[in-house]
């Protein structure tokens, strides 16, 4: 049990240490504060609980004529006990007045603090999380980082840190009162924290158990509540055509339910000990009385009794604050150790940086040599030993079946992903060599254009504020998607917002704003990412044709799947099977590949 209890302790440190991270260096300061805040606190209120000592004893008929008495009733000029009472009750209430103000201060800056480190932490863990790797990105559940930006990095903060804290200052406020009723009277004080500390220890060791179930209930219920919030959100569509979306409230609601039991578990949970101790307290009079009337004289009894009723007075509610916090630093331990996994795993992970190192464009073909790939968690290869030239100046069309690779190829021509073996290099320079530079030199148009909740300026010149808007390349990437006609029709042009709360985009307009984003930087690859799959005939056709126009400025590389979008490239690249079965011009492919032939002949290149 101790032993358990040991390596559970090692482990908070350890999991807090993790989370420190996330706070770059704030952290040794606010500890500093916090411990100096607790001490300076308990130490008011102990030099309040010693006020109430001369209190006692003028109660319980001390000697007035001499010492701290004495000197007090020649200040006075009166040593009446009601004056005397009077002096020591006032000099105790500005003591405990003053207890409050810097306990509230204290309270308040603590606050302050610990709310500051979270939003640092979390802001932080989202830095890490876009900071990923592609792969590892794909691979990361998007409810575990809702929950953990939220609900884990909460209970972290405001039940582990805050809590622990608390209890330090708690702690030190409980051994400073017994010491003071110790000097009071010893076996009232002994026989208070071996009573009272024994119940606490009772407590905590019944609950346990209870606060690491309502934990795992918290956490978990949080996640299965994300878990239902994405697909009647981001997928209500699916789900409205599907006519499912009540099935995700009711696993919403199901998954709130277990948390709102959970919560109401924690709560009673948190209460409990105060009863336990006021039983506890009834008990302990009852048990010193007996213990007392047996062994000493009546007026003995009732002055010990007094100072032990007393002493409990004041431990009894710090003892249950302490109690309640420490049930809610077990708690809140289980979203403690989700962050500090979360960020042990990130930090044993690469990062990409998305800031160039150098800023200069670069130029010149894309050159893939040897280039292999496998998923981390595949054992097949999905490319294998591809070798192409993609010249600059040129359109080039990377075009096969479903499952060929195309979308894998062009995710390693992005530098979203790595080579297993091989190279990519762009006018000699390796592109992963600083991927920053290179996704500034890149252009990507997607099939689905994701359209932020703002002006369409805003849309085109994404992550810009308005001031920051370059408004010449702004006209230019407009006049080049050829989105005028957009801009006259809405009602505010340039200023109308798009989204959620604004204008809805037609497919084609859609994909005209994903084109003006990626020409508003200039880039010198333009890169299409089944960008016309999801058009009707006549909209890709207009879209193919401002493609077509592009393509006459710049390289240009297009994924595609239909054979319209792809007919008057200059460099078809037809892959099969994880390789590179021919590339040359249109013609050419046709003429020297069945396959690309049979799909030319179907209409289709799917
Ligand atoms: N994350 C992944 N982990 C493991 N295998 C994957 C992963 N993504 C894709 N694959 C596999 O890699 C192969 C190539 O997929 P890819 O998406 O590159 O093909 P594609 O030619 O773009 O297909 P489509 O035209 O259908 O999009 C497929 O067999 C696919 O199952």
């Amino acid at each position: 049990m101790f032993e358990t209890n040991f390596l559970k302790g090692r482990w908070v440190i350890e999991d807090l240490k993790v989370v420190r991270t996330l706070l770059r260096g704030q952290s040794l300061k606010w500890m500093i504060g916090a411990i100096v805040g607790s001490v300076f606190v308990a130490g008011l209120d102990m030099l309040g609980v010693f006020m109430l000592l001369p209190l006692m004893q003028l109660l319980t008929g001390v000697d007035t004529s001499s010492g701290i008495y004495g000197s007090v009733s020649n200040f006075l000029g009166t040593n009446e006990t009601q004056s005397l009472v009077g002096f020591f009750a006032l000099i105790a209430g500005i003591s405990f007045l003053l207890k409050s103000v810097a306990a509230v201060a204290f309270r308040w800056w603590l606050l302050g603090k610990t709310k500051l480190m979270e939003v640092t932490a979390t802001s932080e863990l989202l830095s890490r999380y876009v900071s990923a790797t592609y792969q590892s990105h794909r691979e990361r559940e998007i409810a575990s980082i809702h929950r953990n930006l939220g609900y884990s990095a909460s209970q972290a903060f405001n039940s582990v840190v805050l809590g622990l804290i608390s209890n330090f200052a708690d702690l030190i406020t409980l051994v400073g009162i017994g010491v003071i009723l110790t000097i009071m009277s010893p076996l009232a004080a002994g026989a208070a924290v071996v009573f009272f500390g024994l119940i606490s220890v009772l407590v905590q060791v019944l609950l346990k158990k209870h606060h690491h179930a309502v934990a795992s209930d918290l956490s978990k219920s949080d996640l299965e509540s994300w878990n239902a919030i994405m697909p009647s959100i981001n997928g209500f569509r699916d789900s409205r055509l599907l006519g499912k979306s009540q099935i995700f409230v009711g696993r919403y609601k199901q998954a709130k339910l277990r948390s709102a039991a959970a919560a109401r578990k924690f709560s009673l949970l948190s209460e409990l000990p105060k009863y336990v101790m006021e039983i506890g307290l009834i008990a302990g009079i009852g048990l010193m009385a007996w213990i007392l009337f047996a062994t000493s004289t009546v007026a003995e009894s009732l002055s010990i009794l007094a100072v032990f009723a007393g002493a409990a007075a004041r431990m009894i509610p710090t003892l249950n604050k302490f109690l309640a916090t420490a049930g809610g630093v077990r708690t809140g331990r289980d979203g403690l150790r989700i962050l500090a996994d979360e960020v042990r795993r990130m930090d044993s992970e690469p990062t990409v940086k998305d800031v160039p190192k150098e800023d200069s464009p670069m130029s010149g073909d894309l050159v893939i040599e040897d280039l292999s790939f496998r998923y981390p968690d595949s054992e097949d290869f999905v490319l294998k030993d591809v070798s192409l030239d993609i010249p600059e100046g040129r359109s080039t069309a990377i075009v096969g079946s479903s499952g060929a690779g195309k979308s894998t190829l062009l995710d390693l021509i992005l530098g979203l992903q790595y080579p297993t073996t091989g190279t990519i290099t762009c006018g000699g320079v390796n592109i992963y060599a600083d991927e920053g530079r290179w996704f500034k030199n890149l252009g990507v148009v997607p099939q689905d254009v994701y359209i932020l909740d703002d002006t369409l300026e805003a849309n085109i010149a994404y992550g810009l504020s308005n001031a920051e808007v370059d408004k010449e390349a702004l006209a230019n990437a407009i006049a080049l998607a050829q989105l005028e006609g957009l801009v006259s029709e809405l009602p505010e042009g340039l200023a109308t917002r798009l989204g959620e709360r604004g204008v809805r985009l037609s497919g084609g307009q859609r994909q005209r704003v994903g084109i003006a984003r990626a020409l508003y930087r200039n880039p010198s690859y333009l890169v299409f990412d089944e960008a016309t799959s999801a058009l009707d005939n006549e909209t890709e056709r207009k879209i193919t044709e401002t493609i077509e126009a592009l393509s006459r400025t710049r390289t240009v590389i297009i994924v595609a799947h239909r054979l319209s979008t792809v007919r008057n490239v200059d460099n078809v690249v037809f892959m099969s099977h994880g390789q590179v079965a021919i590339q040359g011009s249109f013609d050419e492919v046709r003429r020297g590949n069945q396959e690309f032939a049979r799909l030319v002949e179907l209409g289709r290149l799917e």
